[in-house]
């Protein structure tokens, strides 16, 4: 797939929610396309176009912008994701992939990323479980968690890894999780398609409310992109 042009108002649209040096912890971007009923797939397990192609290529300028990208295993075994980034076709401004797969269900061998990574357009990817995996796979990074505690997960990616952005992509698991966390979240972009994915769409939404800061909107063809930040809480 090669990408269409990316629109030319939308490299300042964006520029004040894209990554900047943080103190000794990466820059979090939680981003995804939803329908206007809050889903960002079908169901479980369906990979489901819900972006114009001009806002996948801004996707994919986002993935230009940040040094890891980050997704769940039901996104990687539903979607079989590239996650390499397109804009340019410069391999080496690709993200590093970093799948959630504490299951051991999802194989680096024989997915999209592995066959990217052996033509040279995408990153060889790190791999976080809770235990040492019961067969390790060349070329795979492993990041062993006893447990899953968010932030520690982000300030090892920043120390072991040396990744000082992370773009977190989904799935509704993921992203349902980090609406709650707005402390470990620097910016939201979120792109909205007209179409409603219905009651057995994959629904994101937070467990409690959240209220948002710095708020901009831009219009596109069909989609509109929100970029904001989490209202902060005091305590
Ligand atoms: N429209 C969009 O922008 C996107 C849509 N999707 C869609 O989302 C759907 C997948 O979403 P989900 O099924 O919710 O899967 P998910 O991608 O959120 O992965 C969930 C799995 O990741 C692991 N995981 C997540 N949080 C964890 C934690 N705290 N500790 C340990 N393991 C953890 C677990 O194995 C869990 O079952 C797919 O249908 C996919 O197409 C995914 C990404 C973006
Ligand atoms: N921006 C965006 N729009 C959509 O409509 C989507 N369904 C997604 N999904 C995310 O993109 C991943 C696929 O990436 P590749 O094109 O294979 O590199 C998918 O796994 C979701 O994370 N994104």
């Amino acid at each position: 797939m090669s990408l269409v042009p990316l629109r030319p108002e939308l490299p300042q649209f964006l520029d004040a929610y894209l990554p900047k040096p943080v103190d000794a912890r990466p820059f979090i971007t939680l981003t995804y396309a939803q329908s206007l009923d809050s889903r960002i797939s079908k169901g479980h397990g369906i990979r489901t176009n819900i972006s114009h192609p001009e806002t996948k290529t801004m996707t994919h300028y986002l993935r230009y912008h940040h040094d890891g990208i980050l997704v769940g295993t039901g996104t990687a075994l539903a979607d079989n994701p590239g996650l390499n980034c397109k804009y340019l076709d410069e391999v080496e401004r690709s993200p590093r992939p970093i799948v959630l797969n504490f299951s051991q269900k999802w194989k680096f061998e024989g997915s999209k990323m592995h066959e990217l990574f052996l033509n040279r357009q995408g990153r060889s990817p790190i791999v976080v479980l809770s235990e040492e995996p019961a067969q390790r796979e060349p070329d795979v990074s492993y990041l062993i968690c006893a447990s899953m505690d968010w932030q520690l997960l982000f300030d090892r990616l920043y120390a072991e890894y040396g990744l000082k952005s992370i773009m977190v992509e989904g799935g509704a698991s993921v992203i349902n999780q980090l609406l709650v966390r707005q402390e470990l979240i620097n910016s939201l972009i979120i792109t909205i398609g007209p179409v409603y994915l219905g009651k057995d769409g994959v629904q994101v939404s937070p467990s409690i409310s959240r209220e948002l800061n710095d708020i901009q909107w831009w219009k596109g063809t069909t989609d509109v992109i929100m970029c904001a930040r989490f209202r902060k809480v005091l305590s």
